[in-house]
């Protein structure tokens, strides 16, 4: 029997996981909420989308309150929270929303599990493939956050290095696409849902004529997951450039044990080569961001750009902040299916 799920918020997030999904004939979503009250708007923006391009099998709205296509039939729901849905025939949550609701509350909610695409200290877990999925117990873990993009494609790579070279310090500068709490023009600040840094001038700035500096809460979200890899441990920023998808991160690394680059290079292409989910992906060509779009490996590294010396690692990342991102997503959610079965 298909898992029957509610996706919450179709924002750029929940459209990809909502696509993945529909690949997939073990899950059926049955429902999406979202604030839009326009159903004519969240079916057009399902079939059309400038990142990733056109949906083939395109939805249109029956029955005033469902979305159709060959395959699926979505009921659309128009609620502020969650604790006002009628879930008597949901299995699992997808909460793409960005919106922080009292996991206290979102606990006694009548369905198996509720996946959160954000970081969240208070969820019962903070999972990413790669760094700490032995660590899921299904009889505990109800709220599982799949925490943030950035922490997502850092941390497994974090990880591997620790393991063989013990990390001592470091820092890393994500350079990541637009998002849309961001302005298109110069404006007053607004403030979002889907953000928890602080109020932030910067982001009332152009989004498209500027590189925008800003604080970045990725390692933090790291040491919900692997409390090692915490602010103590590394600095961080971010660079929020003009591009739609695909994010980089710049990793500099201090190690207890001496490296050479050869025998960087021979982790990552071990790992590759042994890895039980797609998640480090090694990439020697000349490539760029966009060549990354929909690739649903965690991490790319650069190796052009891999520098060693000594007691320092410096990486270059690549990862898809949204597709690939929602990939993982799906993925942990098979994941967690597997362990209930
Ligand atoms: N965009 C990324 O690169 C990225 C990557 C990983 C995780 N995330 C996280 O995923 C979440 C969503 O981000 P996004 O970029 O898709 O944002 P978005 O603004 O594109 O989408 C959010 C959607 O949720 C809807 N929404 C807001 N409040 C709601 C509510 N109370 N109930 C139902 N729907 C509601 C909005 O109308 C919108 O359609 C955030 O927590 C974000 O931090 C984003």
């Amino acid at each position: 029997m298909s898992t029957k799920i509610l996706l919450n918020g179709a924002g750029r997030i929940g459209k990809a996981v909502l696509k993945q999904l529909l690949e997939n004939k073990d899950f059926e979503v049955v429902a999406i909420n979202e604030i839009n009250p326009y159903i004519e708007n969240i079916v057009y923006s399902i079939n059309y989308d400038s990142t990733y391009g056109k949906f083939e099998d395109k939805f249109k709205i029956v029955e005033n309150s469902y979305i159709q296509n060959s395959k699926s039939k979505i009921k659309i729901l128009n609620c502020n929270s969650l604790l006002d849905i009628d879930l008597k025939d949901i299995d699992i949550i997808i909460d793409a929303s960005g919106k922080k609701e009292d996991v206290k509350l979102l606990e006694k909610l009548p369905v198996k599990s509720i996946f959160l695409t954000h970081p969240n200290i208070n969820a019962h877990i903070n999972l990413i493939l790669g760094a700490n999925e032995d660590k899921l117990d299904i009889k505990k873990h109800k709220i599982i956050s799949t925490s943030s993009c950035n922490a997502t494609a850092l941390l497994p790579a974090l990880k591997l290095l620790d393991d063989k070279k013990e990390i001592i310090c470091g820092d890393i500068v994500t350079i990541h696409p637009l998002l849309n709490h961001q302005r298109v023009l110069d404006g007053n600040y607004v403030g979002s849902a889907t953000r928890d840094i602080d109020l932030n001038f910067e982001f009332g700035r152009s989004s498209t004529q500027n590189i925008i500096p800003s604080r970045t809460t990725t390692i933090k979200a790291c040491s919900y997951v692997l409390p090692k890899f915490n602010t103590e441990l590394i600095s961080s920023n971010s660079l929020r450039v003009p591009t739609d998808t695909v994010g980089a991160i710049n990793v500099t690394l201090f190690t207890k044990l001496s490296s050479t680059k050869d025998e960087i290079v021979d982790i990552f292409k071990e790992f590759e080569k042994n890895q039980e989910f797609p998640i480090i992906l090694n990439n020697f060509e000349p490539l760029v961001s966009s060549d990354f779009k929909k690739e649903k490996h965690t991490t790319i590294i650069d190796h052009r750009y891999l520098e060693v010396k000594n007691n320092m690692i410096k990486l270059l990342l690549w990862y898809d902040n949204e597709w690939g991102y929602a990939s993982k997503v799906v993925e942990i959610l098979n994941y967690y299916l597997k362990n209930i079965k």
